[in-house]
């Protein structure tokens, strides 16, 4: 999940519930809340990165907020929502110190896009954390990489940290203080995949309402990570090639062509080779990403990164949940964690010391706060429903419960309340499904 905090203020439970699914489905944190008055409080609270406000709300509504934030968080960026017939009001409201408006109705796709534009990058990102000497050298040949600006393409199983390996090959570029902007490629709709890389001008499509720049526009200077890049369609692909060899690209619906400067990075968690020789991926495009191949290996080929790594990932649970003193493992614990297959990778462990950390009693993990089996969590609250998903539930059985949740959102049109409400389960752990079928390349309706 991103770092970032966003504050969604918005009176209509239906369209707040909406905004909500889509920007948790992107990954980012979210405090909803349904009055300006409500978002003072929450902000006394919390600490923003952006706050996206509804201008018409009873009360003092979304100007009254603005006003708000001028005072006390005067350099909190603000996003106005507002229907399309009140946008003298928007206008004025960026007067005032808003950064942008957006007029209702608007497709996902331009919220994520606006939202992405003003948040603020943050740079103490998760580091790679490795020991084993595998690792170490791939480090140091991506250290040597990313001083050039050879396109790098990243290859590793699903969790392995490939993401990690970007940001840090920007990190060490020349590029380290311009932006880095990621695109996972099989979460976005196919239809729209086009008008986020590229961007497009108002009227481009119904629902354009404005014009919106590019993840190419936005990485301008800085550094592009397409992930997941296998997942695009080839008819995009050829598009993709065309602006990689001209460096130049056009809006949808434009006329003008913009010069590009952007370094491009992409992951894959599939052979890529054997994705060219099925068919299902340009050569070309694959030989024009492919300039600089680096892979992390699973887990489990780099032993010596599992406890570090462990550790690492206790100390960040530790801070996030505020634990005074942080625990150690103890030596059956080691050995437990040293002796798993790690099929998930980084991720997997990740949820196994979440799940320690919660489970231990005292300053020490044992090898009985280690669940490797997730079906053996005692689910007691909702926020642990929502960060565990039972991972022994079988292939099969996952299959079915998709197809459920597919069946059930077409029944419901779409709504998530009324799915989570047919299928007896939280709003919060519907989104969480839904997020890993995304993150899966399962097509959604938005
Ligand atoms: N070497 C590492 N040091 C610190 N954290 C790591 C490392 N590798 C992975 N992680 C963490 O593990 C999780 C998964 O990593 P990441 O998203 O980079 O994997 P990925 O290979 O891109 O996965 P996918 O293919 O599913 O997108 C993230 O939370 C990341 O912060």
């Amino acid at each position: 999940m991103s770092e970032a905090k966003l504050l969604l203020v918005e009176d209509d439970a239906s369209l707040r519930e909406a905004l909500l699914d889509t920007l948790m489905l992107a990954q980012y944190d979210c405090i909803d809340v349904a009055s300006a008055e409500e978002a003072i409080l929450a902000l006394k609270q919390h600490q923003f990165d952006l706050v996206i406000s509804d201008v018409q709300m009873p009360g003092i509504g979304g100007l009254g907020l603005l006003n708000y934030l001028q005072q006390h968080h005067p350099k909190l960026p603000v996003l106005l929502m507002t229907a399309y017939a009140t946008i003298g009001s928007a206008v004025s409201a960026i007067k005032l110190g808003a950064v942008d408006y957006l007029a209702k109705p608007f497709a996902p796709e331009v919220l994520l896009n606006q939202v992405s534009r003003y948040l603020p990058l943050k740079q103490n990102r998760d580091q790679p954390v490795v020991a084993d000497e595998k690792s170490l050298s791939l480090l140091s040949l991506a250290q040597r990489v990313a001083a050039s600006d050879a396109s790098v393409m990243i290859l590793g199983p699903s969790g392995s940290g490939k993401e990690v390996l970007a940001r840090y090959i920007h990190q060490h570029s020349s590029r380290a203080e311009e932006a880095f902007v990621a695109i996972n490629c099989a979460a976005i709709p196919e239809n729209m995949l086009e008008a986020t890389l590229f961007g497009y001008e108002k009227g481009a499509f119904t629902g354009a309402y404005q014009a919106c720049p590019g993840k190419f526009e936005q990485a301008q200077c800085g550094t592009l990570l397409l992930d997941e890049i296998s997942e695009m369609d080839l008819g995009l692909q050829a598009k993709l090639l065309r602006v990689l060899q001209e460096r130049e690209v056009e809006r949808l619906g434009g006329r003008k062509t913009i010069k590009l400067d952007v370094r491009v990075l992409a992951t894959s968690n599939r052979d890529l080779k054997a994705v060219v020789a099925a068919g299902q991926f340009r050569e070309d495009l694959y030989y024009r990403i492919n300039v600089f191949p680096l892979t992390w290996p699973a887990l489990n080929q780099r032993p010596a990164d599992i406890l570090p790594l462990a550790r690492h990932l206790l100390a960040k649970h530790a801070k996030t949940l505020n634990v005074a003193d942080l625990p150690e493992f103890d030596e059956a614990a080691c050995r437990r964690l040293l002796s798993h297959r790690w099929p998930g990778n980084v991720r997997e462990l990740d949820n196994v010391v979440q799940r320690a950390l919660i489970l231990r009693t005292g300053a020490l993990i044992t090898a009985n706060d280690i669940i490797i089996d997730a079906q053996d969590v005692p689910l007691t609250s909702d926020d642990a429903e929502y960060t565990s998903e039972p991972e022994g539930l079988g292939e099969e059985l996952k299959a079915q419960e998709h197809v459920i949740i597919l069946e059930t959102l077409a029944q419901c049109q779409g709504s998530r309340k009324l799915v989570a409400e047919k299928l007896g389960i939280s709003a919060r752990t519907l989104r969480y499904k839904m997020a890993r079928m995304r993150d899966m390349g399962i097509q959604l309706p938005s």
